[in-house]
């Protein structure tokens, strides 16, 4: 990166650099004589650089002393006149912009465990948290898991455009509060959303390839039942009809950018490869820019 960073400021088809000759003109280099003209001669074609220094930092008054007996500041100096600009200090790449993570899969599959142990694991994720007009249970805190609203408090939500998507999931509503995003983004931080499938697909429609989408997927379809039974929390309807579109709901993967398969016993695997995949994202040349 450094070398292409020297390239593009100081237009590399006029200028050699003494530390990245061009190979045949290694054997030709006797002495720093011979380096200096090489680096200076291309510079009076370079007005722009020039124009960005004094006269007393011409090139050619201030030779490269040899790397052995120079100390490192005088050597620096030399190196800048001689490159016609001071090294900079500023970061050569931006920080990544803020991520949003959009974490769905079928009922049962783990959702809440895998983002539980990010939580546990990753500071700069804000996990928003969904309104839902669904009953709270025993174990759910109130502005933790969920937000608990009426149904009538959700349709005003509705109404006040305050929602990034909504959906009627099993007879309740859910939603995503736009404000809570936008004040955690504005803060630095990456946003994870936990939707079901439905809410996937309505939040690609709106947020494009602005944000990353990941389908959580069991093992297998009998896994993924077992878990729905020792969760006790359905019905034996409820449990049919998770069941039944779990099945649909797999094949909607093709819309995901990535698929993580939460195995038996092997949550902490399912998570560290969320968190994989957001470093990489991270570290993407072109990075996705939600704006909400
Ligand atoms: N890798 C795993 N191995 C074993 N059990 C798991 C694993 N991941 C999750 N579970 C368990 O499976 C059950 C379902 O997980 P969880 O509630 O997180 O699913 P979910 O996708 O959030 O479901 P829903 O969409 O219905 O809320 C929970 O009891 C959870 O502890």
């Amino acid at each position: 990166m450094f070398r292409r960073f020297l390239c593009s400021s100081l237009s590399c088809t006029h200028l050699q650099p003494p530390f990245f000759p061009p190979k045949p003109l290694i054997s030709k280099i006797p002495n720093q004589t011979h380096i200096k003209s090489n680096i200076i001669r291309p510079f009076p074609t370079t007005p722009r650089l020039f124009s960005q220094m004094g006269d007393a930092r011409r090139p050619s008054s201030i030779p490269i002393p040899t790397l052995e007996k120079a100390d490192r500041s005088e050597l620096l100096r030399a190196l800048e006149a001689s490159l016609g600009s001071a090294f900079s200090s500023d970061p050569l790449w931006p920080e990544p912009n803020p991520l949003i993570i959009v974490i769905s899969g079928p009922s049962g599959v783990g959702k809440d465990a895998v983002i539980k142990k990010l939580r546990e694991t990753r500071e700069s994720l804000h996990f928003v948290v969904t309104a839902t007009s669904r009953a709270r249970r025993p174990n759910e805190v109130h502005g933790k898991d969920y937000f608990f609203v009426s149904k009538e408090e959700f349709l005003g939500m509705v109404e006040r455009d305050e929602l990034l998507e909504y959906a009627l999931v099993y007879g309740d509503y859910k939603g995503i509060p736009k404000q809570q995003i936008r004040e955690y983004m504005a803060k630095g931080y990456d946003i994870v959303l936990r939707v079901d499938i439905q809410g996937a697909e309505t939040l690609r429609r709106i947020l494009g390839n602005s944000a990353v989408f990941i389908f959580l997927m069991a093992e297998s379809e009998a896994k993924l039942v077992e878990r729905l039974i020792d969760r006790k929390t359905e019905t034996k309807e409820a449990l049919l009809v998770r069941i039944a579109t779990a099945r649909e709901e797999v094949k909607h993967v093709r819309n995901f950018d990535y698929v993580v398969v939460n195995a038996e016993g092997k949550l902490e695997n399912a998570a560290r490869l969320v968190e994989s995949i957001i470093d990489a994202e991270k570290a993407k040349v072109r990075q996705r820019s939600a704006v909400i």
